[in-house]
């Protein structure tokens, strides 16, 4: 296993997005829990997503990973507990301000979820389109975020006409389009191959230390979650590149999930270094 060391130096804390408040929390789980017919997935969840931040959700499969993200963004309700996202609790909000709370939020599905019969244009737009951006606003800022993800030529393709990790790039464009506070990614690279999962990675890495954006990752790879720590996007040379002298990034860190249990909540060096026996197998 790799050992990184601890990154000494406060410079290459991102800022929050301008709209935020540094102090702020993001996200808040508070005491969660929810079972599905009389199956507890999750117990006695609490952590926070602070503003400038990504948590990297870890665990087997199946122990309630998109679970968590499906309770941040408000399509799953909690049986007990608490969450608050940007300082609204949610678990008791009414469906039509969840539905306004969910216009700053940009959620990659698993598996991307494009909507097959629509063109790649549609399927970025569709969220400007629902929320009545005039057609000049929609045009602009679908081709400024096709540029982004580098598929600006694909515009008038079918998702079908698409390799895998093309999809999951027009899926990342489709959640940033409308410039979301939080981003919750589902297994982003999930089903790819190795080298795809990367480029997919930088492109989540370019996300955050351009847009500063705050997020939660569920990832089956740990190989992601180590680039992600140990890695940021270079505007200058537009690519990914290591953090100097094998420094992490600081606001990068991690959840782990455990037998419907918060079984880690620290930083990549804390995660490393556990002597959890759990934790240590897991990582090995
Ligand atoms: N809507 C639902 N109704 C009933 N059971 C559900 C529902 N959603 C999730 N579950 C159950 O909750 C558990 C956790 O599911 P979840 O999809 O969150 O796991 P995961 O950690 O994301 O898995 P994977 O790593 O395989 O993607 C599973 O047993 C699943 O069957």
């Amino acid at each position: 296993m790799v050992l990184f060391s601890i990154m000494a130096t406060a410079e290459l804390t991102r800022p929050a997005a301008p709209s935020e408040d540094p102090k702020q929390p993001v996200v808040v789980f508070e005491n969660v829990s929810i079972s599905f017919d009389r199956n507890e997935v999750l117990r006695d969840i609490s952590f926070k997503v602070m503003p400038g931040e990504s948590r990297i959700v870890l665990g087997p499969a199946g122990c309630g990973k998109s679970v968590l993200l499906k309770l941040a963004n408000g399509l799953l309700r909690p049986d007990s507990g608490r969450i608050f996202v940007f300082g609204n609790e949610i678990d008791v909000m009414p469906e039509e301000e969840l539905f306004k709370l969910r216009d700053r939020i940009g959620m990659v599905f698993q598996e991307g979820a494009l909507f097959d019969s629509m063109t790649v244009r549609d399927n970025v737009a569709y969220r400007l389109i629902e929320e009545h951006a005039s057609a000049e606003d929609i045009n602009r800022r679908v081709l400024e975020v096709l540029r982004f993800v580098e598929l600006e030529h694909t515009i008038d393709k079918y998702p079908s006409e698409l390799s895998g990790g093309m999809r999951r790039r027009v899926a990342i464009a489709r959640a940033i389009v409308s410039k979301p506070d939080l981003l919750l990614y589902d297994s982003p690279t999930g089903g790819l191959d190795p080298i795809t999962s990367t480029t997919i990675i930088e492109l989540v890495v370019k996300q955050r230390d351009v847009s500063h954006t705050s997020s939660l990752l569920v990832t089956h790879r740990l190989q992601d979650a180590f680039t992600m720590a140990t890695h940021y996007f270079d505007q200058q040379q537009n690519k990914m590149v290591p953090l100097p002298d094998g420094q992490l990034d600081p606001q990068t860190s991690f959840l782990m999930l455990h037998d419907r249990k918060l079984v880690f909540d620290g930083t990549t060096e804390e995660l490393v270094h556990s002597t959890d026996p759990f934790i240590k197998d897991y990582l090995e």
